[in-house]
């Protein structure tokens, strides 16, 4: 898979069938999107592509960090694994925003990109004041002589899967349906730094993962999780929350590991939530915290 930087002035080399959107968390609708993509592409003989902003658009429109479901890089390998061959990233910038509809397709992607064929979600809105829609881009596909695809809501249990759907649900803590929304388990990457030190002294050292990415925040409490270090998956115990028993400081993501002893400060984890257990509460003392992890750690065991 090719990755080129473009701007607004870039000329594509070929021809390509291309698909449109944020693609955040690149979920079970997605898929059906980009296999209809890479499919089609194949069909009428050129390679599949992918227009995306290198941050999401909506960070811009209403100029606040738009929580997240993949990084970047997980995103990338997840459409890769899907088989598209070329990824256009562009800047989201005012130019782009602002964009007329009209412009955005005959000249940014007719013209510059030298697309044959589109495939967008029933809802893609694209151009200045999110003006350009499907209807617009099936009365240009006739007069400019271009294939369109447009793909119907997929749903699930009577709800759409949707990037803001999953997101909802991890916010609720239904991370088995975000799961199965997702296709996969949702994972935040992140490095294990320091903490207070005081897991180890109560027998249950915790790594704290430190992500530099703008996820969704699950929501407070003890989850089962999956932990990969060095290419190695362990199961842990992990907790996400303000730690409201010790202090009240910022968010925190500590996983107790099972079966392991080894020293990951300064390491990348891979941390993917299985199941919510409980909510996060604020003990009396210490020892009925410890007492809880105990019960926490030992029904995991029994999950295994
Ligand atoms: C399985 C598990 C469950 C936890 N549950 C809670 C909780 O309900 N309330 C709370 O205040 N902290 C909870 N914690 C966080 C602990 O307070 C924290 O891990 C402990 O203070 C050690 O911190 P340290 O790694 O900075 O030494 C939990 C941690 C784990 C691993
Ligand atoms: N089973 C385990 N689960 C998590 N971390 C472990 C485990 N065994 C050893 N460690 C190491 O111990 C550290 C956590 O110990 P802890 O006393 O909680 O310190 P800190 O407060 O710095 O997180 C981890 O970052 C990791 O390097």
């Amino acid at each position: 898979m090719e990755i080129i930087t473009i701007d607004k002035n870039f000329v594509a080399k070929e021809n390509t069938f291309i698909a449109l959107g944020n693609f955040d968390g690149v979920h079970t609708a997605h898929k059906i999107l980009l296999k209809k993509l890479v499919e089609e592409a194949k069909l009428n003989g050129y390679k599949s592509s992918i227009l995306i902003f290198k941050s999401h658009t909506k960070n811009l429109i209403f100029k606040q960090e738009q929580r997240l479901l993949t990084s970047n890089e997980q995103k990338y390998k997840l459409l890769k694994e899907i088989g598209i061959d070329i990824i256009y990233e562009l800047e989201f910038n005012k130019i782009v925003m602002t964009m007329d509809p009209d412009d955005f397709i005959k000249k940014l992607l007719l013209k510059h990109l030298k697309v044959k064929g589109i495939v967008v979600g029933f809802d893609y809105r694209f151009g200045h004041k999110a003006s350009g829609n499907t209807e617009l881009l099936k009365q240009r596909s006739l007069e400019e002589n271009f294939k369109l695809f447009i793909i119907n809501p997929v749903e699930k249990n009577g709800k759409i899967i949707s990037s803001t759907s999953i997101r909802e649900l991890i916010k609720n803590g239904q991370i088995k349906l975000a799961n199965e929304f997702l296709g996969y388990n949702f994972t935040m990457n992140g490095v294990v730094i320091n903490g207070k030190n005081l897991g180890s002294k109560m027998g249950f050292p915790t790594a704290n993962i430190k992500t530099d990415v703008n996820y969704e925040i699950p929501k407070f409490g003890v989850y089962d999780t999956n932990i990969e270090i060095n290419g190695k998956s362990y199961r842990a115990a992990t907790n996400i929350g303000k730690n409201p028993t010790i202090e009240n400081s910022g968010l925190r993501i500590e996983a107790f590991i099972l079966d392991f002893n080894e020293d990951i400060y300064g390491k990348s984890v891979q941390l993917s939530l299985l199941d919510f257990i409980r909510e996060e509460e604020n003990f009396d003392n210490i020892d009925d915290l410890f007492a809880q992890i105990k019960l926490d750690v030992d029904y995991i065991k029994t999950r295994l």
